[in-house]
Formats: C-alpha cells, structure tokens, sequence
C-alpha cells in the first residue's frame, strides 16, 4: 500500500460566481524514501495541490488516503493532527518566526510533544548541528542568511519526526551554493525514508530526486523515475499532542517579553485603575473606621439606647421626653436575640447647676447607663452612689476654673419636670460630684435610683422615657440588633422602638459613607473600562502582527482552539500582571500615607483589606478575559494559507 495516494483530486477557486478550475484531477502514489519534484508552469496548482496534501486545505474533491486512510472527512482536530505528526513544511519565504531565537524556532514544533523541555532543546540542538547550524543556536532569524534560514526552516519540519515533507520550492531565494546544500539534506532526509516532496521550477533541482511529476493544465502530463527510492525504513515517530494549557502560557509569555515596551505600557495602564479601585476601596474603610472609631471612642458600642417611638427622631430630645417605656416593652426589648440585658434609663433637659454663686446651665440631665465609657471618667468616679452626679467637663469648668477639685463638693442640682396632670414641677436635690467626665457628650449624669429618689420626694413617678439595651457578641451583632429592635410593632402593627443617642447615627452615617465610596469606587473603575478598551485594540493589532505566525504554528498542528489560548493567555497574563503591581503599588501608598498620617490622627485612614485587593484582581482578571474574546476568536478563525502568504 503507497503511503501517499491522491485520487482524482479536483480544486476550483470562484471569483464571485465564476470558477476557475485550477486542479483537474491528480491521481498519484508516493511511497517512503522517495524524493519527488513537482514541476509545472507558474500557476498551474503545484502550491494548490501542496496545500490539499498538508492539511491546510480540505476544500477539494477527490480523496487523499493516507497508508489507505481518507483524510477526506476528517475534522478540523484530525487534520490538526495529521499536519502535526505526519507532515513538515519547508517554505520558498522560511517562515519562521521572528522574535523567536532559531532553536526556539525549531523547538516550537516539539512543545506538542511528550519531550521534556530538556530533551526538546536537545533535540533542537542536535537537529541545528544536523544542518550546519550549531553554532547559531541562540541568533534570531534576522541575524541569518537566507540559506541559514532554510537551514532553521528544515530543522524544524524534521524536530516532529513526520513521515511526509513539503517543500514549497525550498531553493528559490536561494545562490547556487546554498540550493545544493540543501538538496543534499532533503536528499539525505529522504535517505532515512522519509517522503520528499518538492515544488520547483528549476530543471536542475528537480534532476537532484528521485522522481519527476510535470503538471500542466490542472493536470499530470509526466511521471518520471530517475531514480530507485531509498529502501530505509522510516522510523517509528514520536508521540505529539496538541499544547498543553502550561505551553500556551509560556509562548504567551515569551511574546509578552518580546514586545515588552508595549506590554509594560499596557501594564501600566490597566494597573492605573485596579489601583484606583483598591485605593478607594481601602480609603472609604479606612474613613469608615475612623469616624467609628471617634464616635465608639465617646460610647460603647455594645449598648444602645432605645426609646418608644414610630419615627426615627435620632437624639430629639423632646421625643424621649414624651416616650414611656412600660415594663411589658421592656420584657419585649429582652426578648430580642442577642439582647443581654436591658437597663431603664430616664431624662430631663435644661438642669440647673448651683455652686457657691456660680450658676450654670447643662442641656441633658440623663440617668448614668452602659452607654457611657467609663474610661472617659477622667477624675473621680461614676455616679453609681445615692445623690451622687458626674459632670462633664464643658460643665465643670463654667463652675470653677479648678474644675477638677469639684470632685466631691455638693452642689445643687435642679430641673423641672412634668407632672401627673402636665403641670411644671421645679425639682432640686442636693448632689456630690462623683467624677468629671472627659466625654465631648454634655451629658450631667446621675443614677436611676438617684432621679428616682428626687421625684418620690416631690411626690412624683420617675417615668422609663427610654431603656438602654445591652448587646451580647461582638461590635458586628449590634446593627443586626439594632435592625430587630427596630422591626418590633405593637398591637396596631406599627414600629413600636427606635434607638436614640450617638449609636442611632453610626449605622446612617456607615451607610452615606459606603455609598459615597462605592461611587467613588465605580468612578474609578470607569479607567478599567478604558484599559478593557486599550486590550481589545493592542490584541487585535497583535493579531494583525502574528498573522504569519499564527498560520506558521497551524502548519505545524496547533490547533484552533490553542491559537484562542495563546491570545487569553496573553490577556490573563496582563491583567495579573497589572493587577498584582497595582496591589503591591496601593499596600505601599497605604504604608506611606498611614506612617504620615498617624501623627495627626493616630488611626491608620487607608485600610486594604485582602478582600479588596483579590476583588480588583478578579474583576481585572475578568475584565481582560472579556477584552479577549473578539480578538482570541478573530486570531483562531484565521485561515492557515491566508496567514501564511501575510506579508
Ligand atoms: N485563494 C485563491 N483564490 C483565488 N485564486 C487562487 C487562490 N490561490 C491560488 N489561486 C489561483 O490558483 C492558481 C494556482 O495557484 P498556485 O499557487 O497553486 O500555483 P503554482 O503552480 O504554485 O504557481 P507558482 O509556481 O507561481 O507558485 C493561480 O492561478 C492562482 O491565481
């Protein structure tokens, strides 16, 4: 059985809708060890009918078997195949590709095989030295004659071991010199049983095979044997797949390297804006966490106080003052998940402080509560004995400039109050101050069983206007809380509870500021709009760029979908590489800027959490794979011979 068989091969091209038959049946056998020229006047199919037994082109009639198999109703993978590990091609132009060294060249048709990268560059190495190339290795194309090149170009359609080699008038663009030394090796190549098959023109080169086939017309005129084909046999070939995942990388990173200028450009680019996300994000938890930290600095986040009421009020005083806080919604308060304990709290406003002659008026007069830091007690201690009153420290040195030996001292302290009937009440207790607090809050502080003492003694009810609830777990359970509090309705249906005080404007305040930073955040990520652009547009000049190449590695079996790969690969590599620097460059400017800035404020104002920087990564990992994809399927649709004849 021939190795080779065409049968009755017929190929027409159209120009709109009129053909031009360009093969008009080929039947022929080739067998190993033969060194076959194909002669024809220019234009009579040789390349044609070149490219229907390389796999490039299954657009023909006819059948070409392969040791007696039809290659006629493979499918795109098989013929993937077939070129990968049956055939070599050796082109009049070289082809090879640039920016690539020669051995690399070589060893790009060996990456599909089952070689380790050692023994791929061995190889490579050896079949360099084969062709008088050893000394070369490491040159790019263009630091080599057109001989050399040929040279490079017959190493790397032998580094896969195929069985057929195509050589598309392989001695054109070559002198005298060099046509014969390369004749000798195809000459040679076909000694080790290997099928040669030439297209020329030259008379004497095709004299140098083994056999002479003349086309004319779309049709063979002459089949000549000059010569007996070698008898070797040929050997056994080696095992090729398609490139693996780690080998697209890898050329997808040896072609970042070569046009490093413009990929660092690019890198750049699109680090600007993973930046400016992070950046952003870590500034509005770092603006968060500050205000909080000021705000909890002043009251314990674990308490909140809690009054009747159907609107939010925030610290009006005057809702308080209305609310009445029964005993039942108190048990309703504790029964709230979370809720540890639930303190009864009451309120005044306007009370008058007398000491000496000094009179001076507070603004709140409030029962002493969990809400309240201890730490900001700054002399004495807490109002916790009968008729005891912390004071704050706006207060304290209105009534005497040595404020601080007020702790201890009776004063008078009097407020008015409303009676059982709405009547004004004035009240006035003698108090000691139990301690001066440091707290901004101009809260006067005195204990439950205190203001409850006062008003028994003018025969009045202390009124709960409004409860302090204790929260169990940490600071992150005080906001869901503080949500179910909220939720509770009374018997009509309607909210029943709302928090007052400092801790009601955390939450409101956390909320303008997220929402400040996520536009901000959104803002800024309009730049990895812009570098998603600037992908698409380098891809697709890159794509230009590597026509040739892309047709040179479909030649030697990569596959469609490993040309998609090369091109995602090269934008996940620019987006990781983007992304990591813009990360590194916004953990450093946080470091810069907290180190400069704790001496002002002693809190660190940029906090990148890992959750930031692995959501600017993602998402400019994301966006780049997005970017690829008209590119990628562009560059993978490319014809083979088109790309091939890209100038
Ligand atoms: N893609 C194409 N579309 C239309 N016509 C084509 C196409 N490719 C080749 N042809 C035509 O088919 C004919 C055969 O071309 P081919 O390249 O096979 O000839 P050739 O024998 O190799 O020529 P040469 O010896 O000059 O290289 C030519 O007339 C050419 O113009």
């Amino acid at each position: 059985m021939a190795l080779l068989e065409l049968k009755d091969i017929q190929k027409s091209y159209y120009l709109g809708k009129e053909e031009f038959k360009v093969l008009k049946g080929i039947s022929l056998k080739f067998n190993h060890g033969e060194f076959v020229s194909l002669l024809g006047e220019s234009g009579g199919g040789k390349s044609t009918l070149m490219n229907i037994i390389g796999g490039l082109d299954s657009n023909y009639q006819g059948d070409v078997l392969l040791d007696g198999n039809s290659l006629r109703h493979d499918t795109d993978k098989q013929l993937d195949e077939y070129r990968r590990k049956t055939i070599g091609f050796i082109f009049q132009n070289f082809n090879l590709i640039g920016h690539m060294t020669i051995l690399d060249n070589v060893r790009v048709a060996l990456e599909m095989s089952d070689l380790s990268r050692a023994e791929q560059n061995k190889r490579s190495e050896t079949l360099l030295k084969r062709v008088g190339l050893g000394d070369h290795i490491h040159k790019h194309p263009n630091q080599l004659s057109g001989g050399q090149k040929q040279r490079v170009a017959i190493a790397r359609a032998l580094a896969s071991d195929p069985d057929i080699i195509i050589a598309d008038e392989p001695t054109g663009a070559l002198d005298a010199q060099n046509t014969d030394e390369i004749l000798k090796l195809l000459d040679e190549i076909a000694s080790e049983g290997k099928l040669v098959l030439t297209v020329t023109h030259s008379d004497k080169v095709a004299a140098y095979g083994t056999r002479i086939v003349h086309m004319a017309s779309g049709k063979i005129d002459s089949d000549k044997q000059l010569r007996d084909p070698y008898q070797t046999e040929p050997s056994s070939g080696m095992k090729l797949h398609p490139l693996r995942m780690v080998d697209t990388f890898r050329m997808a990173f040896q072609q970042m390297t070569y046009n490093l200028k413009r990929n660092l450009l690019i890198i750049f680019g699109g680090a600007i804006g993973i930046f400016s996300v992070i950046f952003m994000l870590g500034l509005g938890n770092g603006i968060k966490g500050y205000i909080n930290h000021q705000i909890y600095d002043q009251i314990n986040p674990n308490s909140v106080q809690v009054t009747k009421g159907k609107a939010d009020s925030g610290t009006d005083a005057s809702a308080i003052l209305k609310s009445n806080v029964t005993s039942k919604d108190i048990d309703k308060l504790d029964n709230v998940k979370n809720v540890k304990s639930v303190e009864k709290g009451s309120m005044a406003v306007s009370p008058q402080l007398t000491y000496k002659d000094k009179n001076v008026q507070g603004q709140v007069l409030q029962t002493y509560n969990s809400t309240m830091l201890e730490k900001s007690i700054k002399q004495g201690d807490k109002p916790t004995k009968k008729n005891t009153v912390l004071l704050p420290k706006s207060i304290a040195q209105k009534m005497q400039s040595n404020y601080k030996a007020l702790v201890g001292k009776k004063i008078n302290l009097a407020f008015a109050a409303t009676g059982k009937n709405g009547q004004p009440i004035q009240m006035s207790q003698k108090v000691t101050v139990s301690g001066i607090s440091d707290s901004a809050s101009p809260v006067i502080a005195v204990s439950y069983d205190t203001l409850k003492s006062i008003y028994k003694d003018n025969n009045q009810t202390l009124k709960t206007n409004f409860v302090t609830a204790n929260i169990k777990g940490g600071v992150a359970e005080v906001q869901p809380t503080q949500d179910k509090i909220k939720a509770l309705k009374d018997s009509n249906g309607k909210k029943d509870f709302q928090i007052t005080g400092a801790g009601s404007i955390v939450s409101t305040l956390n909320t303008y500021i997220s929402l400040a930073v996520n536009v901000l955040a959104a803002i800024a990520g309009i730049s990895l709009l812009v570098s998603a652009i600037m992908i698409i547009v380098v891809l697709y000049i890159s794509v230009a760029e590597r026509t040739k190449e892309i047709g040179i590695l479909r030649a030697l079996g990569v596959t469609k979908g490993n040309v998609r790969g090369l091109f995602f690969s090269e934008a996940l590599l620019l987006g990781l590489f983007s992304s990591i620097s813009a990360t590194i460059v916004a953990y450093l400017i946080e470091w810069g800027i907290n180190s400069a800035a704790s001496g002002a404020i002693h809190y660190s104002i940029i906090q990148i959490t890992a959750g930031n920087a692995i959501f600017g990564i993602v998402v400019a990992i994301i966006i780049n794979l997005l970017a690829a994809m008209l590119p990628a399927s562009r560059a993978a649709k490319l014809d083979p011979i088109e790309s091939l004849s890209a100038e």
